[in-house]
């Protein structure tokens, strides 16, 4: 049901022959969903003033807190201090109104357009440019100390969070600014970012960073709330996702100067080369040859990939480059997926191109525990030796050599040998996840017809269990010394890790399989399962509150598509007229709402309940405005919904 009510009209304009506004009004209302059938316009039952007028409160004041009809023919008592409720208040709600009742149309509309005589007023000139030499002065004032710039952006916004904590009182949130403000201030750049390397002295650009702080975590006095009550971070992943999300989005897309990096401007399918290799010097350790990573986009699938590049390297053998085949089917959680891998002369060398899947802001196992941020970490002082506090953790430790037993599984499975367990080719791409990078290289690089897979499967085993030990002693030479490296093992960690690294170490007797070290992982295998689960549940529980503003977002979406639209099927007042009317009035409710002061409301909850309750459609009713305060209509979430519904058919229908 709804209703619509024009505010009291001054006696005299075409108006004043509608609803008795100014309070009881009829309580006929209409049953039916009046304006899905365009009627806002149609002539409500007209109830005529009376007398007795100048004794009753003017209705305008009630609701305004002004009448601009005052003295200027409104009959109506105006002797009222303040008004009792505001303009959103849901008390006017609870009057009955009419939807029927027409739009009040003003006989001097064109009061506040542009007189013809204020066309030659003079030029508006501010003060300060009239005088260049008082600029000059001001310029030269001595001020003590420079003034940080900040751009109009930044004042907006600042001013619109100082603004914010009033109206997060209802979450339980006060001081949302300052800790808003005071991390935007802050450098959020915690590490030595990848960006302040490569724009290093470019001068070129100058990166802007993303705000990922807006919403900090809530402080200790808003943390204890009621159960009713929120904080504003109920509404949003966790703070630590959606930085490490964000991080990751912006490091896709990341870009340098491809000539000032000496590098191809395409290559292949792909472009926009980045390097990711932050070493100067390039070891020839591992491969045998020197070896570079870059990230790239194919302009084939869009889709951003890391491109290894082996450096000086002449195929001899194009069999070799079948090898790759039986590495693209590989699909594991643990281990990095080949795409393709080609041979160029891009950079002005014979180069080897292996093409993998990219994973942002990954870093390796060797960055992670032997880098000079961890060794950092690990050493309270410098040079101190190594104690209990700084080994890896067991449970850890167990976890990397479940992941990596079953990329195993997978790769033997399929007949091939990983032929490279290395800390260096080991990608960790999130919170102990680790995953086998560099797969399918090292069978190109020594190509062999016939290889003997028995005995490259079995290296992989004793690769696995130095690796364990190089991480138990979080020592890079613990396999100089195996005995002493097992003593520490035995001291650190319990009986069941130490054998199974001497088993993975020991010498096979005739074969060792990775079945049998999955039968030796036993139980620890449910226990990570428990954690991985444990993981997605709170995955899981995060996505759900950003579900939920996936939700209102479309709604957002579809008011965009309908509000405000210039044309639509031949007629420019589409978006004012019939149901996109009571759309733009609820648009003007939900957002552009003032306060008795007339400063604008920012009110995150309360655009959050009306966006909610519109979604769901509920029965409750309120009142809407027209914009020239004249008239209102009290409608349902229900039938606005179904407002919207209807305009967003018509739009779609039209494609
Ligand atoms: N597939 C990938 N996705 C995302 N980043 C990757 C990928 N492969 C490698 N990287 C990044 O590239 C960087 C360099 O990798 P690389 O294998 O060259 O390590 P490295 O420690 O420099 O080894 P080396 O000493 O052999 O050059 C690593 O820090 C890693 O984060």
């Amino acid at each position: 049901m709804a209703s619509a009510i024009p505010i009291v009209p001054p006696p005299g304009t075409t108006a004043a022959s509608t609803v008795g506004a100014n309070g009881e009004s009829s309580s006929s209302t209409p049953t039916t969903n009046a304006w899905t059938s365009k009627s806002i316009t149609s002539k409500p039952s007209a109830v005529s003033l009376t007398n007795s007028n100048k004794s009753r409160t003017c209705r305008n004041i009630v609701i305004h807190g002004f009448c601009k009809y005052e003295g200027k023919g409104c009959e109506f008592n105006h002797d009222i201090g303040k008004p009792a409720v505001s303009v959103s208040s849901p008390e006017i709600s609870k009057a009955k109104l009419h939807v029927n009742s027409p739009i009040f149309k003003p006989s001097n509309l064109s009061s506040g357009a542009v007189k013809a005589e204020s066309i030659n007023a003079p030029e508006f000139v501010p003060k300060q440019s009239q005088d260049p030499n008082a600029l000059a002065g001001a310029n030269a004032d001595s001020r003590p100390m420079a003034q940080p710039f900040a751009s109009p952006m930044q004042n907006n916004l600042m001013s619109n969070i100082d603004n914010l904590p009033a109206n997060f009182s209802q979450f339980g949130i006060n001081d949302v600014s300052m800790s808003m403000a005071g991390q935007m201030a802050g450098n959020y750049y915690g590490e030595g970012s990848a960006n302040n390397y490569y724009y290093q002295g470019t001068g070129a650009m100058l990166h802007q960073p993303l705000q990922y702080h807006l919403y900090n975590t809530p402080l200790p006095h808003v943390s204890n709330l009621l159960p009713h009550q929120k904080t504003i971070h109920g509404f949003f992943i966790s703070d630590t996702l959606r930085e490490e999300l964000h991080r990751k989005n912006e490091m896709i897309l990341q870009t340098v100067n491809a000539q000032e990096y000496g590098l191809p401007e395409e290559l292949h399918e792909y472009h926009s080369l980045y390097p990711l290799d932050l070493t100067q010097e390039k070891s020839t350790e591992v491969f045998g040859y020197q070896s570079s990573v870059y990230k790239s986009m194919c302009s084939v699938d869009g889709r951003t990939y890391a491109l290894r590049r082996i450096e000086g390297f002449r195929l001899t053998n194009e069999q070799a480059m079948q090898t790759i085949e039986g590495w693209r089917r590989i699909r594991h959680a643990n281990i990095v997926s080949i795409r393709e891998a080609f041979t160029s002369k891009a950079f002005g060398d014979h180069s080897l191109i292996f093409v993998y899947d990219y994973h942002p802001c990954s870093k390796t196992l060797y960055d992670v525990h032997f880098g000079s941020q961890a060794q950092l970490a690990s050493q309270v002082v410098v040079g101190a030796p190594k104690n209990a506090d700084h080994v890896i953790h067991e449970r850890i430790l167990w976890s990397y050599l479940i992941q990596l037993t079953s990329a195993l599984k997978k790769i033997h499975s399929a007949g091939l040998a990983a032929r490279l367990i290395d800390p260096t080719k080991i990608l960790v791409t999130g919170k102990n996840r680790i995953r086998l990078n560099c797969c399918g290289v090292m069978d190109m690089l020594t190509y062999d017809a016939a290889p003997n897979i028995a005995h490259l499967q079995q290296d992989d085993i004793l690769n696995l269990g130095q690796l364990m030990m190089t991480l138990a002693c979080k020592s890079l030479t613990a396999t100089h010394n195996i005995p002493k490296s097992i003593e520490y093992i035995a001291q650190h960690y319990s009986q069941d890790m130490k054998n199974m690294i001497l088993f993975l170490m020991s010498q096979p007797v005739p074969m060792k399989t990775v079945d049998q070290i999955i039968s030796m992982l036993g139980s620890r295998v449910l226990q990570e399962i428990n954690d991985v689960q444990n993981a997605n549940d709170v995955l899981e529980s995060d996505l759900s509150r950003e579900l939920e503003n996936g939700r209102l977002a479309r709604l957002l979406m579809k008011f965009g598509f309908i509000n405000e639209r210039p044309e639509f099927d031949m007629d420019p007042a589409w978006s004012e007229t019939g149901d996109r009317y009571i759309i733009k009035l609820f648009r003007d409710y939900v957002f552009h709402q003032v306060d008795e002061a007339g400063l604008p409301v920012l009110d995150v909850a309360h655009v959050l309940t009306c966006l909610n309750k519109l979604d769901a459609g509920v029965e409750e009713k309120i009142v809407l405005m027209s914009r020239d305060e004249l008239s209102c209509l009290i409608v349902s979430y229900r039938e606005i919904k179904a407002c919207i519904e209807s305009a967003f058919r018509d739009l779609s229908k039209s494609k």
